[in-house]
């Protein structure tokens, strides 16, 4: 089943396109990885797909839904862990989750319900009635996606998920997020390329707004003539001519 599938997406901020007719289809399930260079769109494309900023052309369809004509249809399939975190600073992890699931529509008892379940899935238990803003980047990130998840999304967007992160931290997140393949569709935007490499089936590639790649990494390997990924990415980064 196509979870996603965009015709000619296009985005124009005054006259600068800055994401140009994007065509691209992603399975349900899939974990999808979108790399470019800073500037390249990604952000841009991520934005438009979860109905946060209006495609300037073209469309993308979620589940059948129309992000131009249907984004709160679009919205009941989607969430979002963005690069600035949405928690609440004040609020405990605990309720951060609980604050969450009410607002996605469960009474008090079934949030409490939902935000155990969170913390028990998430390992978030010790810290569970810490402040959130004293939480460590990777405990913060890690929040993030729980609550970015308790909506229970078909579609879950992450950007940027480890930038910052120790390296300890950054493959704690890996295997969270690894927990989520086959069961939610998982975009995802990365500057760090070992992170593309391990977590996606996937990867398309931006260079200014365009997708000029995209494929298994094996398959990006083959089409570049290369044995190294980061090889691999610079030869399309640079190489802005290539075909996909
Ligand atoms: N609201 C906006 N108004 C005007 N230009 C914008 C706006 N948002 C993004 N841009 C421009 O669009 C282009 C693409 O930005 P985008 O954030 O999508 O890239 P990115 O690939 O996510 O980059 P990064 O890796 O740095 O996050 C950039 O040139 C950026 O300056």
């Amino acid at each position: 089943m196509i979870a996603i599938q965009t015709t000619n997406l296009t985005k124009k901020y005054n006259e600068k396109t800055v994401v140009n007719s994007l065509n691209l289809t992603i399975e349900q399930g899939e974990l999808f990885a979108l790399l470019g260079v800073n500037g390249a769109g990604k952000s841009t494309t991520i934005k438009m797909l979860s109905c946060l900023t209006k495609p300037t052309k073209g469309d993308g369809i979620i589940f059948g839904n129309s992000i131009v004509s249907n984004p709160i249809k679009v919205k009941e399939h989607i969430n979002i862990s963005p690069q600035e975190t949405a928690i609440a600073p004040n609020l405990t992890v605990k309720e951060n989750l609980e604050f969450i699931a009410e607002i996605y529509g469960s009474n008090k008892k079934q949030a409490r319900q939902k935000a155990e379940n969170t913390i028990s899935a998430f390992d978030l238990s010790e810290i569970e009635q810490t402040k959130a803003k004293i939480l460590s980047g990777g405990w913060q990130r890690r929040l993030s996606i729980a609550m970015a998840l308790i909506s229970e999304p078909r579609i879950l967007f992450l950007d940027e998920p480890t930038l910052g992160l120790d390296v300890l931290a950054r493959r704690e997140l890996w295997n969270i997020i690894k927990k989520l393949k086959g069961k939610v569709t998982v975009i995802l935007t990365t500057h760090y390329l070992e992170e593309a490499e391990s977590l996606s089936d996937r990867i398309g590639i931006m260079v200014k707004g365009e997708l000029k790649a995209i494929g298994t990494v094996s398959e990006l390997l083959k089409k570049t003539n290369t044995t190294k990924f980061e090889d691999a990415f610079i030869a399309i980064a640079e190489n802005g001519g290539m075909d996909v």
